[in-house]
């Protein structure tokens, strides 16, 4: 890593995660590594079923029976230090100090992440109260600061989830998550539940509070387009693995995986002028019965023989990579040798 580089804050080596075991267990997450630097927007895409929530559960170990980490290491490194803190390791009781000061998660429902019975400030407090040595007024008034940062009034402080819209909601979660000011924030699908329109506010409100803060987001969404706006460098997952990793515009505007490439066309850009929507065709395999070599191929548009007799893997220290068997070793943008990641 040279100087310039922003330091490595998460760094996930093998990940795997499975439903149930022996024989019935079905492989949610298989073998998933990957890095995320300060300040960094990382985006996941894919679509239903394609692992991302359980990934997102296992990296802060949110996830729940039957689901197990079979492998893999997710290791924080506090402020880019070297010395590094294995999530899936640490106590119980480290783990909850850890969360909201350092990692905070904003899920799907905001329904869900908020009580419906007490009063957005009384939550907030709850929280901050909880990482942070300040009285209930102190407290408050850094819920309404908060609110005020993602452009609810301070005074909805005292309203409850039930009286806000449903982008007025998903931005409180928001809100809550940069309570203590964490480091990395993982946010799964937040602005599904919205209508374009917030969902474009709620994009811009986040790069302009990551800009204020520097915190980095790992971004989950199926939205492709959504996440080209948003993130500095995209993951693609099919079947639980990662298919392929590059900048924003490098899988956008060069989409090296037939399933990227699919993907993309699969979505109106945000931006720019309209395409032809092709969806892609067939659905996700049966992870219990997964198609031989490339679990793509049956769908892949640019199947060859040999893409049923070997799993492409996805290759490492690369810019720009796809797990993709048309793809040359000299298709690949190597990371300069400076920038290589062991
Ligand atoms: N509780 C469960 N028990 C067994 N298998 C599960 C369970 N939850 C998820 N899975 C399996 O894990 C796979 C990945 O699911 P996951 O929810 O992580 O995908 P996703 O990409 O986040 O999809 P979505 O966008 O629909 O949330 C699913 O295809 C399913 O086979």
């Amino acid at each position: 890593m040279t100087n310039q580089d922003p330091p490595i804050l998460l760094d996930v080596a093998g990940l795997t995660v499975e439903y149930g075991s022996g024989d019935d267990a079905v492989r949610a997450v298989d073998d998933v590594s990957f890095q995320l630097r300060r300040g960094e927007i990382l985006g996941v895409a894919g679509e239903s079923g394609s692992g991302k929530s359980t990934l997102m559960t296992a990296l802060t170990r949110l996830q729940r029976p039957p689901a197990r980490i079979a492998g893999g290491t997710v290791t924080y490194h506090p402020g880019g230090a070297e010395a590094g803190i294995d999530l899936l390791a640490v106590p119980p009781a480290r783990l909850r100090e850890l969360r909201w000061d350092s990692l905070a998660v904003v899920l799907q429902s905001a329904m869900a992440a908020l009580n419906p019975v007490m009063r957005l400030g009384a939550q907030f407090a709850d929280v901050i109260r909880a990482h942070r040595a300040v009285g209930r007024k102190d407290a408050w008034s850094r819920a309404e600061e908060l609110l005020e940062l993602v452009g609810i009034p301070a005074n909805r402080v005292r309203s409850y989830p039930h009286e806000l819209s449903g982008g007025m909601r998903q931005r409180a979660t928001i809100a809550l998550a940069l309570a203590c000011e964490p480091e990395i924030i993982v946010m799964d699908e937040p602005t599904t539940a919205v209508d374009v329109v917030m969902q474009r506010q709620i994009v811009r409100r986040l790069m302009r509070l990551r800009r204020q803060f520097g915190f980095a987001i790992v971004f989950v969404t199926h939205d492709l387009s959504l996440l080209v706006e948003l993130a500095d460098r995209i993951m693609v997952m099919y079947a639980g693995r990662i298919v392929e990793i590059g900048s924003a515009s490098a899988i956008y505007h060069d989409p090296r995986h037939p399933y990227s490439q699919g993907l993309r066309d699969s979505f109106p850009p945000l931006h720019g002028p309209l395409r032809e929507l092709r969806g892609i065709p067939g659905s996700p395999p049966d992870l219990r019965a997964l198609p031989s070599g490339c679990a793509f191929q049956p769908r892949c548009p640019k199947r060859q023989p040999e893409c049923s007799a070997s799993r492409p893997e996805l290759p490492l220290e690369v810019e720009h990579g796809a797990a993709c068997l048309l793809q040359r070793p000299a298709d690949q943008t190597r990371l300069p040798a400076s920038k290589a990641v062991q």
